[in-house]
């Protein structure tokens, strides 16, 4: 296990016109770490996750990866590399074959043309049949995505995010259209592959129950500000109570 800092976040704030959607958070994220980001609706946790991929500014503060602010990464066009994404919608394109939606993961090595060939034979099919056989549906491959149950899909998403190895998967709410059984099945795998690859893992849950399940650090975040930074045993009742609060009470 590495201890070296991955992702480093100083003083970051964001204001949406006048409204503070995050104010002025630091932490620093180890690699190899699993960390949840709980904290009621409206708390700034999508936001966060918007600005570590780049794709909302933001005025203050800094995010860097790997000792480099976000800006290096992407002028060298290596975030794909650093950051992978999954969300609760799975961002798969159901038309298409699985295949296809697994290697979208590739797309970031290949050039223009390969792109556009592998849509009509899709190219380094072994790839994608070894992670989807490491999610448990290869005899999958060649179906339409849109005929794969909600779990199935997700699991499409993980081998996607196997065959792209970015070095930090960036989870946000990623089993909150899926039963329990189901969420439970596609966090033991995500955690299980993020483990294996040395990868962070960094997920956003509403399910405190999950969090403290299968994450080992957990950061609550409360009206854009950091509400606590714990492991995830020291979490305490109390602590969960007062964050999930829907009004402060006054004195
Ligand atoms: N594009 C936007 N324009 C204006 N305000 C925004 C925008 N995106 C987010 N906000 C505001 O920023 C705050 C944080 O929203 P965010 O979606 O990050 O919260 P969240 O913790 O992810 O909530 P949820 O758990 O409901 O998904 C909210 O008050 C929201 O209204």
């Amino acid at each position: 296990m590495t201890t070296s800092n991955k992702l480093e976040v100083k003083n970051l704030s964001k204001n949406f016109e006048r409204k503070i959607s995050l104010s002025s958070l630091s932490f620093i994220i180890k690699q190899g770490e699993k960390i949840a980001i709980i904290g009621p609706s409206g708390a700034g946790k999508t936001t966060l996750f918007n600005l570590f991929t780049g794709s909302l500014p933001f005025e203050e503060g800094s995010v860097d990866i790997d000792g480099h602010p976000l800006e290096y990464w992407k002028r060298k066009k290596q975030l794909a590399n650093k950051i992978g994404v999954i969300r609760q919608q799975f961002d798969l394109v159901d038309s298409l074959p699985v295949i296809h939606n697994v290697l979208a993961g590739r797309l970031k090595d290949w050039g223009f043309f390969k792109s556009v060939w592998s849509l009509i034979y899709p190219q380094e099919k072994q790839i994608a049949f070894n992670a989807l056989k490491r999610v448990g549906i290869e005899d999958k491959i060649f179906a339409r995505t849109s005929t794969l149950s909600g779990g199935e899909q997700q699991r499409v998403a993980l081998a996607r995010l196997l065959v792209q190895k970015p070095e930090i998967i960036l989870a946000d709410e990623p089993v909150s259209s899926l039963d329990p059984a189901r969420s439970e099945d596609i966090l033991t795998m995500l955690t299980k592959l993020a483990d294996e690859e040395n990868q962070t893992l960094i997920t956003t849950l509403h399910s405190v129950e999950f969090a403290k399940k299968y994450f080992t650090r957990i950061i609550a975040l409360k009206n854009g500000k950091l509400f606590f930074d714990l492991p995830a045993e020291k979490v305490t009742t109390e602590e969960l109570t007062n964050l999930y609060r829907l009004k402060e009470l006054s004195p």
